[in-house]
Parts: C-alpha cells; structure tokens; sequence
C-alpha cells in the first residue's frame, strides 16, 4: 500500500501504478479515499474510490472484493486522477500542519484546502489532461483532502515541525512510532517536475509546501503565498 509520486531519471513524474505496471506487466487499478488507517481498523463507516482503467470490464469484480457495509466503494474509470489525487493531498496536509503550528484558525485551513484542491486539479491538468471533474469529488478528492487536513500524519508532524522548531526527521520519530510522512517527499517530487516545466509559480502552496520542508522558506511566509494566489487573481 502506498501513496507518492515516482521520478524518472530525466526528471520527468511517473505514477507509482505504472512503476509497477511496468516492472510485472500487469494492468494496475488503485484505492485511494478518507481513508485513515485507525478508523478504517475500527470498521468505522466511512467511503473509498477505486480507479481503474477497464470499468466495464474490471468495475464488477474490484468493486466486490472491497465493497462493505462500512467500506463502501465507487469505481471510476479515471485512474491517473484517483492516484493523483492520494498523491498530492497528503502535501496539501503539510500546508494545513503548517498554519495550524502557526496558530492559524479553520477558517485559514479552509483557505488552504480550497486552494490546494484548486493546484491538485490544475496539476492533473497539466500534466495527465483528460481527467474527469467528478473525480474530484469522489471521496479519493475532496472527502480525503478533508480527513487528511484534519486527522492525518502529515498534518501533524507539520504543525509540530513549527512549533517545535526541531527537524521533520525529528518530529516524525518522535510523533509516528517509525511510521513516515509521504507529503515532504511528494511535496519534493512536484517541485522538481515544475521547476523543470516552469511552472512553480502556478502551484504556490505546493511550491511552499517543499521550500518549508527543505528549510528555503519560513513557514510564516505560507500565508503570502495563500493571499497573493493565482486564484485570487
Ligand atoms: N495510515 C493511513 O491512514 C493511510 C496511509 N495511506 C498511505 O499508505 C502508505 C503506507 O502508509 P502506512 O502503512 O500508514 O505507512 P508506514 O510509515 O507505516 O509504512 C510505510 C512503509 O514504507 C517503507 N518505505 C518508505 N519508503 C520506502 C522506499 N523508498 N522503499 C521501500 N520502502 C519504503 C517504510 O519503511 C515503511 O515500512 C503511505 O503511502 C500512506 O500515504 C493511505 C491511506 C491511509
Ligand atoms: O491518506 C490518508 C488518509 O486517507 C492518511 O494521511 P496521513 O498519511 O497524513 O496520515
């Protein structure tokens, strides 16, 4: 199980469904959606979205293995936006860990979400045109987004990072018994593939996300970078 973003040697992204695809020649389908682990344990209700790329074929059989009465499933035929969706998230989540450190309210962390599900969706744009809008509101979109903001790992180790002042490193050993934090590394990943493409300045949270983590930016600064957003414009 994971979530991420793997990097060519060229500095070009490849999703992780087809690193695998392509090492065991296998067509690969994903799961992503409000999904935290504990609760999902503890057969709390809760939704997920299964993106594949063969619906009519495959949608039947994947939706039956998975599909419970608290686990409830919706298969989409937009897999690469499923992926990217549990992708990019968990850097979102790193945003709203940051303004939470920082001392900020909902109503900041409402900002970031809108505004990272905006560059979630451009990114997907950019780079796997041809997604479907709906997809975004499945619960892999804006349903994780919320969870992820609010209860997830990333959030966490981020608002303890600016709290504490101590490293990522530091705060993830010390807040997730051995478990990591998959937003720094993706956060890292984005940066590079649109610094390469030019297009940095059109994913600011994003972009801030990875300067924070990389100790270029401080994390007071995110909030210049909410309100001279693109979006705005
Ligand atoms: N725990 C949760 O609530 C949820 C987790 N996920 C995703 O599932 C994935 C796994 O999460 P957990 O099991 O909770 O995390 P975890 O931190 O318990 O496990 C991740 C495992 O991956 C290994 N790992 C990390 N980088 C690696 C690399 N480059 N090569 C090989 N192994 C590597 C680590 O050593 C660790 O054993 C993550 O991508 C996470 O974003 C998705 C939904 C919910
Ligand atoms: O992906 C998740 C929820 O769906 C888990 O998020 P975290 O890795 O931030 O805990």
């Amino acid at each position: 199980m994971l979530q991420g973003l793997s990097m060519e040697k060229l500095g070009g992204l490849k999703l992780i469904s087809e690193e695998i695809k392509d090492i065991l020649k296998i067509e690969v389908s994903v799961l992503m959606g409000a999904n935290l682990a504990p609760e999902v344990a503890n057969d709390n209700f809760c939704e997920a979205t299964i993106g594949c790329k063969r619906k009519a074929q495959d949608g039947a059989l994947l939706k039956k293995l998975f599909h419970t009465e608290n686990f409830r499933i919706n298969v989409v035929e937009d897999a690469h936006t499923v992926e990217l969706c549990g992708a990019l998230k968990n850097v979102v989540a790193c945003a709203a860990g940051f303004t939470d450190g920082l001392g900020y309210g909902d109503n900041t962390k409402a900002a970031v979400i809108r505004l990272g599900l905006m560059e979630m969706r451009k990114f997907v744009d950019v780079y796997y045109s041809g997604s479907n809008l709906q997809t975004f509101f499945e619960s892999c979109g804006i349903a994780d987004l919320i969870t992820t903001c609010y209860g997830g790992r990333n959030r966490k180790v981020c608002e303890a990072f600016v709290k504490s002042g101590k490293t990522l490193e530091e705060v993830e050993k010390e807040l997730l018994n051995g478990q990591s934090a998959q937003g720094p590394p993706t956060a890292k990943e984005v940066y590079l593939m649109n610094k390469k493409s030019g297009k940095d300045d059109q994913f600011p949270v994003f972009t801030a996300v990875h300067l924070i983590c990389a100790g270029e930016m401080k994390p007071a600064q995110l909030v210049d970078c909410l309100r001279n957003h693109p979006e705005h414009l």
